[in-house]
């Protein structure tokens, strides 16, 4: 086991200098629930700081309190040695140079990056009047250093949630800030995306900017950060090089138990074999918009189909017209012969077909109500009607904790607590529940196991897989290309809006082969 390199040792640091940042003894509490318990570590400058750990850890909670969004209720915060008064606002975080990119990116939604980025760092002006060309000429930059390459004029809310985020990231890095605080950035990132990103992130660091990196993506720390700190139940469980730990070290670190059980399973078989399995859910020379090449695909009933790209690749579009979002423009879909009316959403739940959308935020979760309210299409499944139609109270609460229980969503025995009081990992898997409790005819997940943890996913994985045997078709959209190639039974590479590449079982899948494909270096005929 590697050694505790934090505080008291400082040794390894990229520049041997003082701290950047430094928690000391760090608590908080939200009503009785004891977040963070006595955490102390210090960031360097010039380091790539990770800082990993299960959902509900508390990593939230102590970026926020950074942030001066939350309040710490004991400890200190020391930014370059000097102390960060307790119960700082956020413009206090911002006045010292830290900037942030949090899981829900703040952006302004209707109005254009170039104004998003302007207002975080002031228009340029010339002869006392906004110049709009160097304002641009500014923000054109800032999008470069994160390889970015959409038009700093588009609306931000007609950005895809991965281009969203790179704008996020260039407006914090425009700042020029001393320290930056990334909270998940990489969720929602495919992985050859994910590289270009780091390259940045890599030669910022040089000039000596520190990071405090929030991942649940184990296979990039290796290639990104030089130092992890692991979070579990409030406490500090590890501070050490990356490069002294091995993976199974750093999962046993966050989950707390042995790693075995949460680490790769093999694939189960494709349940269903008879012709009708075969044409369960049929995509046929569909086209939308923003799709206008046809896409035709089929997906047995009990299968896993992945799909993946990079950002811009017509994944993302493909989830949405299945999803029921957009209309399409021409062909169709079909589900055990009978056609889908996609553009309503609400048709496609009556015919048995569920959704995990890709930006939880927007589509997901209802904010403002409680775990209960959320999970409510999954009553069925539960049996929390009667067959008269009538709710039953006392099984739907016993519902709630027993889907809780289930799906591993954290609390269990609060079904009435407000989502947007769980961790951002808790509220994916009240989303995951609702859409596969009730057993749906077709399932399509887009990235479902953003922000969960790595004993969380297996459990999911788990679950979808039980579904699939059960009868369910799964559309696997997802930007971690580890995730398509270990739990998808067949996988479709999308590249510049079609279908490029397609992978069965006979094929040795792995990300880097899917990273490979998705540059559209293999095309099927
Ligand atoms: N505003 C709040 N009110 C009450 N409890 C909260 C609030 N914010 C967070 N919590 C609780 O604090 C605990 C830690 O949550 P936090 O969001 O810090 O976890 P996390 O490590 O960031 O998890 P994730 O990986 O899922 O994002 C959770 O149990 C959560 O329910």
């Amino acid at each position: 086991m590697a050694a505790d390199m934090s505080v008291v040792n400082k040794e390894g640091s990229p520049s041997g200098e003082a701290p950047a940042l430094s928690f000391v003894d760090l608590t908080k509490s939200f009503g009785s629930a004891r977040v963070l318990r006595g955490v102390s570590f210090d960031v360097m400058p010039g380091e790539i700081h990770a800082l990993l750990g299960a959902n509900g850890a508390g990593k939230s909670t102590l970026i926020k309190i950074l942030a001066g969004i939350h309040h710490q209720d004991s400890g200190r915060i020391l930014v370059h040695g000097d102390e960060l008064e307790p119960g700082h606002d956020p413009g206090a975080a911002k006045d010292v140079g830290i900037a942030f990119v949090h899981q829900d990116l703040g952006l302004v939604e209707d109005i254009s990056v170039a104004d998003n980025v302007g207002l975080q760092i002031g228009f340029e002006k010339t002869f006392g009047l906004i110049s709009v060309r160097d304002t641009s000429r500014r923000v054109a930059r800032a999008l470069e250093t994160v390889g970015a390459t959409f038009s700093p004029d588009r609306l931000v809310n007609s950005l895809s949630r991965d281009e969203q985020v790179l704008c996020a990231l260039a407006r914090a890095l425009a700042l020029e800030p001393k320290i930056v605080v990334l909270d998940e950035v990489s969720a929602s990132l495919p992985a050859p995306e994910m590289q270009r990103l780091a390259t940045s992130l890599r030669s910022m660091r040089r000039t000596g900017v520190a990071f405090i990196y929030v991942t649940h993506r184990l296979d990039e720390l290796e290639s990104l950060v030089d130092r992890v700190t692991v979070l579990r139940d409030g406490v500090r469980s590890v501070t050490a090089q990356v490069a002294e730990l091995t993976h199974t070290e750093l999962v046993r670190h966050i989950v707390g138990s042995e790693p075995e059980a949460v680490l790769a399973q093999p694939l189960p078989q494709v349940a269903g074999s008879s012709a009708a399995d075969a044409a369960h859910f049929v995509v046929d020379e569909l086209t939308t918009a923003d799709l206008p090449m046809p896409i035709s695909f089929e997906v047995r009933a009990g299968e896993v189909l992945g799909v993946c790209g990079l950002v811009g690749s017509g994944t993302r579009e493909l989830a949405q017209v299945l999803a029921g979002n957009h209309r399409p423009t021409g062909g169709a879909a079909m589900l055990k012969g009978r056609p889908l009316t996609l553009g309503r959403p609400e048709s496609l739940i009556k015919r048995r077909v569920a959704v995990v959308p890709g930006d939880r935020q927007r589509e997901g979760i209802i904010t403002g109500l409680g775990i209960r309210e959320n999970l409510l299409p999954t009553r069925r499944a539960f049996g929390a009607w009667t067959k008269a139609g009538f709710l039953r109270p006392r099984r739907e609460t016993a519902a709630v904790a027993e889907i809780s229980e289930v799906f591993a969503v954290t609390p269990r025995d609060r079904p009435d607590r407000v989502v947007s009081e769980l961790s951002g990992g808790n509220q994916q898997k009240v989303i995951f529940a609702r859409a596969l409790a009730d057993r749906p005819d077709v399932a399509i997940l887009e990235d479902p196991t953003a922000g969960v943890d790595i004993g969380s996913r297996a459990v999911l994985y788990r679950l979808m897989h039980q579904a699939a045997r059960a009868g369910t078709a799964v559309v696997l959209v997802s930007t971690d290309f580890e995730e398509v190639a270990a739990q998808s039974h067949r996988v479709l590479v999308m590249s510049h809006g079609r279908v490029v590449a397609e992978f069965g079982a006979e094929d040795q899948l792995n990300a880097d082969v899917l990273a490979e494909a998705s540059y559209g270096g293999h095309v099927v005929s």
